[in-house]
């Protein structure tokens, strides 16, 4: 993850619509250095789990579609990840390799019990074949698979989905570098690591280099913390909730500059307490604040990045 994080880096060095405030990052660190909210993965319940191979598919293919939920304000995330824990309950073939790549939109709606049309609907159908059909050629259609292959390494986890499925390859072209941001990859790093506890097939030796997962809630956290300040035109444009076209500058500069951020936080908490605290953690700590904060107002983008 050497390069989200360079390329990163790269993009908060030459940002013109976001700032990352040093000062307020002191700020943020002195009020949690010594209690850094710990947030349980899946503390909402809302997450398949039998500890075994079954598990691993159920992440992989919720994170093949955690994405873009905004655009109908009653649908969260929870919705996708318990709509599809109650689907596997049901019926534990729903996500066999050979049925992802027979999803039609209205079916997948029919599994999620939603009752219209999900945002980039097309798109999610078409992620679900794409997943299905390269984990059958490569993987013997299991996830479990692609986790055993990767020598308990998340970053070569991360690397392999990258290389494997088109739909993960979450990056950019900012000024004319390219950048890294890998959030739906890395979130499932980061899935597989929480539900099994570090164990098993969430045993990584190298969990610490996974950043945090660069979406519409973090941003806006950040933001409300002091860390992250933006220009005059662009905190309108969130305000006013008008969309930001993907993989423009303003989109590249709130996503990069949030990971840049809080690997600035963590070094800081690192350099000031002397303990270790990864950014998966704090990533979590972020986001589930974010969430119960409904009327924080977060940026819009149809991507199916994030
Ligand atoms: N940075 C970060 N972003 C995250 C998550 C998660 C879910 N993680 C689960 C895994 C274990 C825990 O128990 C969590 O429940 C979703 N998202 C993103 O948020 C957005 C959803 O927003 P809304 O429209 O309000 O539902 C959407 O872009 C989604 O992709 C995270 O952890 N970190």
């Amino acid at each position: 993850m050497e390069e989200v994080r360079a390329s990163s880096a790269w993009v908060a060095s030459h940002s013109s619509h976001v700032t990352v405030d040093s000062e307020g990052i002191e700020k943020v660190v002195e009020s949690v250095e010594n209690s850094i909210p710990k947030v349980e993965w899946n503390y909402e319940g809302i997450h398949y789990f039998d500890n075994g191979p079954l598990t691993v598919q159920y992440l992989f293919v919720l994170d093949a579609l955690n994405f873009c939920f905004w655009p109908d304000q009653e649908l969260n995330y929870d919705d996708l990840a318990s709509g599809l824990k109650a689907a596997l309950e049901k019926d534990q073939s729903v996500f066999n390799a050979d049925r992802l790549q027979k999803y039609t939109g209205p079916e997948l709606r029919e599994l999620l019990k939603w009752p219209r049309p999900l945002p980039l609907e097309d798109e999610r159908v078409r992620l679900m074949h794409e997943v299905g059909f390269e984990l059958e050629r490569s993987f013997g259609g299991k996830a479990s698979n692609i986790v055993e292959s990767c020598g308990k390494s998340a970053s070569k986890l991360v690397a392999t989905i990258a290389r494997h499925f088109p739909g993960f390859r979450d990056h950019t072209v900012y000024k004319g570098h390219q950048v890294f941001l890998y959030k739906r990859a890395q979130i499932f790093a980061a899935d597989v690591w929480g539900a099994f506890k570090g164990k098993g097939y969430g045993e990584f030796n190298d969990v610490g280099s996974i950043t945090i997962f660069a979406d519409y809630i973090v941003p806006a956290v950040l933001q409300q913390l002091g860390v992250l300040r933006y220009s005059t035109t662009l905190a309108n444009i969130i305000g006013a909730n008008k969309e930001i076209g993907s993989g423009t500058e303003e989109e590249v500069e709130l996503r990069a500059c949030s990971i840049y951020a809080v690997e600035k936080m963590r070094d800081l908490i690192v350099k000031r307490t002397g303990k270790q605290v990864l950014s998966v953690e704090l990533d979590l700590w972020l986001w589930a604040y974010g969430v119960s904060n409904p009327s924080l107002q977060h940026h819009r983008t149809l991507s199916i990045y994030y």
